[in-house]
């Protein structure tokens, strides 16, 4: 089949009602980061990430703690117009990727950029999403966090979805009185972004390791690091295992659906479906992993 023959793929709305409940009683995730990467948000029309997002805040009501919108975009008028709806729905904040066709050159150009969009949702607290790997946008974080806080008062943190540890390390040093956050967003390293001081994280595989990505996090606050280390090394394992098979937002949403039996459907063009062999494989895969304790 030629990747032209794949239908439109359309969203599935109702289906996030039981997604919220499997994260939730499943998983143990109770934040959720809608319209990112593993969302497909930058392949969604703008009419589609407003129904996406009115449906996770209203589905997230009483159930979910905090629901993030990302509403970065190529122009600034549409990521204006996502931040004002993410604000009139009541999002719990907002996020935006560094513009990526004609991209800052530095620090003051994305800044600026930013706070475009930040006043337009002056109540919502909002989130720098650091993906280089994807955006091409290397900016050090550490350098945009000085004087962020006068540029956009409602700045709380850093979604940073970087290998380099160097440079989150000295956004935690810089960030002393603890007032902005720093969610990790590469899932098989954090650990360590933890010991070196981040808050939290955010990733595609906590929609079917959140249990065991918890029982990590538990482990590290405990402290018992020989413990956070062995589910460390079991999601690493695993991810290595499908990356070396090609692992990309398409081989997710497979993953996600083998696991959850909630169908995620496939991805939209450019991407295209799993094949059916890596679908085998990497359920195999995860089957084989013991968890410590049987957890
Ligand atoms: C590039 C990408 O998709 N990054 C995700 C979050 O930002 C991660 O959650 C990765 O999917 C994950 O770490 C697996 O490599
Ligand atoms: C993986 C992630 O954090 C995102 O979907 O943006």
């Amino acid at each position: 089949m030629l990747p032209s023959d794949v239908k439109q793929i359309k969203i599935n709305l109702p289906v996030i009602r039981q997604y919220v409940d499997y994260l939730v009683n499943e998983q143990n995730v109770k934040n959720v980061f809608v319209n990112g990467t593993t969302g497909e948000g930058l392949s969604l029309s703008i009419q589609e990430r407003k129904q996406l997002a009115e449906e996770w805040v209203c589905q997230g009501k009483d159930k979910l703690d905090h629901v993030i919108i990302h509403v970065g975009a190529l122009n600034l008028p549409e990521c204006q117009e996502l931040a004002r709806h993410a604000a009139a729905i009541g999002a719990g904040g907002i996020a935006v990727i560094a513009p990526f066709f004609f991209k800052p050159t530095n620090k003051d150009e994305l800044v600026a950029f930013l706070q475009k969009v930040a006043l337009e949702a002056p109540e919502v607290p909002f989130y720098y999403y650091h993906i280089p790997p994807l955006t091409g946008v290397k900016i050090r974080v550490e350098e945009l966090l000085d004087g962020i806080k006068a540029q956009i008062p409602t700045f709380q943190g850093v979604k940073f979805s970087d290998t380099d540890l160097l440079d989150l390390a000295q956004c935690i040093n810089k960030n002393e009185t603890g007032e902005f956050e720093f969610l990790y967003g590469v899932d098989e390293q954090l650990l360590g972004a933890l010991a070196i001081g981040a808050n939290g994280a955010v990733g595609s595989t906590y929609n079917y390791l959140g249990r065991q990505t918890n029982l990590m996090l538990q482990a590290f606050a405990k402290p018992d690091f020989a413990l956070a280390q062995q589910y460390q090394f079991l999601t690493g394992e695993f991810l290595s295992f499908v990356i070396k098979l090609g692992f990309g937002v398409a081989q997710t949403k497979a993953v996600m659906t083998f696991v959850s039996g909630i169908p995620m459907g496939p991805p939209r063009l450019p991407l295209v479906g799993a094949s059916s062999e890596f679908i085998a494989k990497a359920k195999a895969k995860l089957d084989s992993i013991v968890w410590p304790n049987g957890n």
